[in-house]
């Protein structure tokens, strides 16, 4: 399908008579997720008649990007598709999300940012500033605005007491979705080391301590960005002029580790949106990263080499289908507490593997590489630790790690490769297709991850890679692929076998 800009109607005419709502959520980020999952949740409560929720969007990087301006633009709506399937049917949804309703750019208007803090009715934060955003900048607090996410958090806390002159009930609650261990306790933490560095008020950093709240949450649906292509398509189809469609899937799960307190502050359920609030998250965060995440990963790793370019080929390629349902079978599960068994965890894999079978999604493995060898750190290598601590094999985690090396090097010409540069450049400029162990420990050795500083770990992980590179080096992909599977138990196509010992 195709349309002309002429042929498509301004986005105010989707929504006219639309109703001001005042601001009690402050949003860091508006990126496809955060609109897809948390905007679309707020929208659809307000909706319920649960809440009356407007958003305020800050944008909280100095690069130029356009999603904030088209924001401004569409006076702070777009449209969410949710596609694939439900209840075994093809099935779409189209919301025209309308809860957000102001947007303020953190280095255009810093003031701005500021004055929003004096909102009476504000209570809430949600962020997503990717995995890179909760991180400690030394000294950051004195730039206006910090350039880190947690010390602007902490300049614009300080305003807010300030101008309430520290009234306990304008304490915010965060429920921040970047995809790091313990969030919301450790964004907390950097806010508070913050002010304490900085030397700010005692009573400032006791108002934080007692009246702000920090949650730990895990959130789950797969949100994969648009082509052009796919957006024009989207925009024809629904006959509005929106450049911020976002197209994502039905399954939503928003786990947050908190108790009646926030769940009166934020009852999302009480719409029946998926949300659950739960006393310890860590259990369900560790099996979604490791399930779910770590098998992107490693799909994003293998896949490109035999030509696989969407999540979708990944899990049907007859070599890669296979070499993911072993991952899960026989390094991942066996990872993972399964304290309501292991058929609980096995039904939890394989109603994954068939999410990323949504064939109404372009996953594209590229998107997913984007700085795939810190994923692989936090996602995989803990699995591939733990079945080494157990005294197991973790060859087909450590097959990822060797193809993401062997592609960055270069071997693999047509493969993308975006993932942070010093690592990159010093990958190429160290490769010796003759000498691949030394290239591979001297590149083990540079990084800096604790995990790693062991000699036994780094040796062992310098070895089993190796032994990958040099076949992936010498055969083709898909034939080193059927060679490390043959010999492994045959078809557990879309189910897991028991994660045994
Ligand atoms: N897309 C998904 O399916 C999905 C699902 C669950 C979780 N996530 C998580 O969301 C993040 C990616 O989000 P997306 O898919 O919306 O991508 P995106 O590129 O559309 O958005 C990224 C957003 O993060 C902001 N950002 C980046 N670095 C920042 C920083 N240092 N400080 C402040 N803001 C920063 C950007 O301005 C942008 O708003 C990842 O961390 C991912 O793990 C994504
Ligand atoms: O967004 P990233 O790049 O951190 O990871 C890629 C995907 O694994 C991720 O976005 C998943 O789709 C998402 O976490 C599903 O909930």
């Amino acid at each position: 399908m195709s349309a002309t800009i002429r042929d498509l109607r301004p986005l105010a005419e989707a929504a006219p008579g639309r109703e001001t709502l005042p601001i009690r959520i402050l949003q860091v980020g508006a990126g496809n997720f955060l609109r897809g999952f948390a905007d679309w949740m707020v929208h659809r409560a307000n909706d319920a008649g649960v809440l009356r929720h407007g958003i305020a969007v800050m944008k909280a990087t100095p690069r130029p990007e356009q999603v904030t301006g088209r924001l401004v633009e569409q006076d702070g709506m777009f449209h969410v598709l949710l596609d694939g399937v439900r209840d075994g049917r093809p099935f779409t949804e189209t919301t025209l999300v309308t809860a957000v309703q102001s947007v303020v750019d953190a280095y255009r208007d810093w003031d701005g940012c500021r004055a929003l803090m004096h909102e009476e009715t504000l209570s809430l934060v949600i962020s997503n500033t990717t995995d890179a955003g909760i991180v400690y900048a030394p000294g950051d607090l004195g730039a206006a605005p910090p350039a880190s996410f947690p010390a602007k958090m902490t300049a614009l806390l300080h305003e807010r007491w300030s101008h309430f002159a520290g009234d306990p009930r304008r304490g915010l609650s965060f429920l921040p979705c970047e995809l790091i261990e313990d969030n919301g306790a450790t964004l907390r933490s950097l806010i508070l080391r913050h002010a304490t560095e900085a030397a700010l008020d005692p009573q400032f950093i006791e108002w934080v301590t007692a009246h702000c709240r920090f949650y730990d949450t895990i959130v789950d649906r797969i949100v994969p960005g648009l082509s052009e292509g796919e957006a024009a398509e989207l925009r024809a189809s629904l006959g509005f002029d929106d450049r911020l469609i976002v197209r994502g899937e039905h399954y939503a799960d928003w786990a947050i580790a908190g108790g009646p307190e926030i769940r009166d502050e934020f009852p999302l359920d009480r719409a029946a949106l998926p949300v659950r609030f739960l006393s310890d998250i860590r259990p369900y965060r560790e099996r979604k990263v490791r399930i779910l995440n770590g098998t992107h990963t490693a799909m994003a790793a293998v896949g490109p080499l035999v030509g696989c370019r969407t999540v979708l080929d990944a899990v049907q390629h007859p070599a890669v289908g296979a070499y993911l349902r072993h991952l899960l079978d026989d390094e991942v599960l066996p990872s993972l507490p399964a304290p309501e068994g292991p058929a609980d965890l096995q039904q939890y894999a394989a109603a994954i593997l068939d999410r990323f079978r949504n064939p109404a999604l372009q996953h594209l493995l590229a998107d997913i590489r984007l700085n795939a060898l810190a994923k692989w750190r936090t996602r995989n290598l803990p699995v591939v630790l733990d079945a080494w601590s157990r005294g197991r094999r973790a060859d087909l985690g450590v097959f990822a790690f060797a193809c993401l090396l062997t592609s960055y090097a270069g071997a693999f010409g047509t493969v993308e490769v975006r993932d942070d540069e010093t690592l990159v450049s010093r990958l190429r400029a160290d490769f010796d297709a003759t000498r691949t162990g030394p290239w591979i420990a001297g590149f083990v050795a540079s990084l800096d991850w604790p995990e790693l500083r062991d000699a036994a770990t780094a040796a062992r992980l310098t070895a089993e890679t190796d032994a990958h590179v040099r076949a992936l080096l010498g055969t083709e992909p898909a034939g080193v692929l059927s060679a490390l599977l043959a010999g492994r138990e045959a078809g557990t196509t879309g189910r897991c076998k028991p994660a045994a010992e």
